[in-house]
C-alpha cells in the first residue's frame, strides 16, 4: 500500500465547520463552506489566495452551476450565489416551520442536485432525531423528497456507470446504497453498504462527508474520529485508515491537476478556544493527503 502524506493546505481557514469541499477543475480551485460562520470559501491553489463571500445563513454546501454562479445550501433554502456580487437568489425552501437546516449536497452526472438536511443540532453530532430528509433538486428546479427520518444528512456519491448511489446517515453511522437511476434521477432498494456501529467510537467516530475513488472504493471522513477511511462498498470492510491531524474530520473530495490529492475539510466547534489551542491548533484547517494510489472524476456542476 502506497504510504501517504498529510500536509495543511489551507491553515485555520474555518473557524467553525469546516464542510462541503467542491474541487472546480477549470479554476484549480477549491470551494468549500464555514457552515456555522456563514461563509464560503474559494481557494485558488494555483496562487495560494483564499477568498470568502459571507452569506446571511448557515451555509452547508456549494457547487457551481453549469451556466455561472454556484448553488448553495442556505439554511433551509437552496439558492444561487452571485460570487462577485453576494448577490443570494432563492430556488427553494424545504422542512418550512422546523428547527432543521440543509447539510451536504451533491450533483449526479446529469448535474441534479441531491442534497438533505438535519434537524437542530445542540451539540456536535447530537440532532433532534429523525428530522431531516434527502431532496433532489432538478434541471426544471422541481424539488423531490426521497427519505424522510433522516438524523444529520451526510456524503453522497455514486459509481461510475451510475448505477449505484451512496449515502449517508452519521447518526446511525451508515453507509446505504441504491440503484439509482440516472435517466429519473431516482433511488429505490435502499441496503447497507457499510456499517459503523460494531466499530469503537473514538477509533472510527461517525461517517460523514464521503467521495469514490475511481476504483469504486470509497473514502469517508469520519467526525470525531482524526481520520478518512477508505471503505470496499461491496464486502463493507476497511481497506485504509489516513490519521488527520484534527479529530473533527468532516469531508473529503479528490483535487489537484491529476485528481489524485484528497482535501479533506474539518471542524472546529463545540469545544473551548483553549482546548483547540492546546490540542488541536490545526483545527479548522483544509489538510491535503497525496501518495495515496487512488483518484477520482471530476465533480459534477448543476446544470439547471
Ligand atoms: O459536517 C456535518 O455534516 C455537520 O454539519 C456537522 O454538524 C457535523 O459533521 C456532525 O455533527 C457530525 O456528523
Ligand atoms: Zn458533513
Amino acid at each position: 500500500m502506497a504510504s501517504p502524506t498529510v500536509e495543511t493546505a489551507i491553515k485555520n481557514s474555518c473557524s467553525t465547520i469546516g464542510e462541503g469541499p467542491h474541487w472546480d477543475d477549470a479554476s484549480q480551485s477549491l470551494l468549500y463552506v464555514d457552515i456555522k460562520a456563514l461563509d464560503v470559501h474559494r481557494w485558488n491553489s494555483v496562487t495560494g489566495e483564499d477568498t470568502k463571500v459571507h452569506l446571511k445563513d448557515t451555509v452547508s454546501l456549494v457547487v457551481p452551476r453549469r451556466w455561472g454562479g454556484y448553488i448553495v445550501g442556505l439554511g433551509r433554502r437552496l439558492s444561487l450565489l452571485e460570487w462577485e456580487t453576494g448577490t443570494v437568489t432563492d430556488i427553494t425552501e424545504v422542512d418550512r416551520e422546523t428547527g432543521n437546516r440543509f447539510n451536504d449536497g451533491k450533483c449526479d452526472a446529469k448535474g441534479r442536485l441531491w442534497a438533505g438536511t438535519m434537524g437542530f443540532e445542540v451539540k456536535p453530532a447530537f440532532v433532534e432525531p429523525a428530522a431531516g430528509a434527502l431532496y433532489s433538486l432538478d434541471l426544471d428546479r422541481t424539488v423531490k423528497k426521497w427519505l424522510p427520518g433522516i438524523h444529520i444528512s451526510n456524503g453522497l456519491a455514486w459509481t461510475e456507470d451510475n448505477q449505484t448511489m451512496f449515502y449517508i446517515d452519521s447518526i446511525p453511522k451508515k453507509v446505504y446504497a441504491f440503484d439509482y437511476d440516472l435517466e429519473n434521477g431516482a433511488i429505490s432498494k435502499q441496503r447497507t453498504a457499510v456499517d459503523l456501529t460494531p466499530y469503537d467510537i473514538d477509533t472510527y467516530g461517525v461517517p460523514d462527508g464521503m467521495t469514490i475513488d475511481t476504483e469504486g472504493k470509497l473514502w469517508v471522513a469520519c467526525f470525531g474520529a482524526g481520520a478518512v477511511y477508505k471503505f470496499d462498498p461491496e464486502t463493507g470492510k476497511t481497506l485504509q485508515c489516513v490519521k488527520i491531524p484534527a479529530k473533527q474530520t468532516t469531508s473529503v473530495c479528490w483535487g489537484g491537476k491529476n485528481l489524485d490529492e484528497l482535501y479533506v475539510t474539518c471542524a472546529r466547534v463545540g469545544k473551548p478556544e483553549e482546548y483547540y489551542l492546546k490540542e488541536e491548533p490545526l483545527a479548522g484547517s483544509v489538510f491535503r493527503v497525496t501518495g495515496l494510489g487512488a483518484k477520482g472524476r471530476p465533480a459534477y456542476v448543476y446544470e439547471g
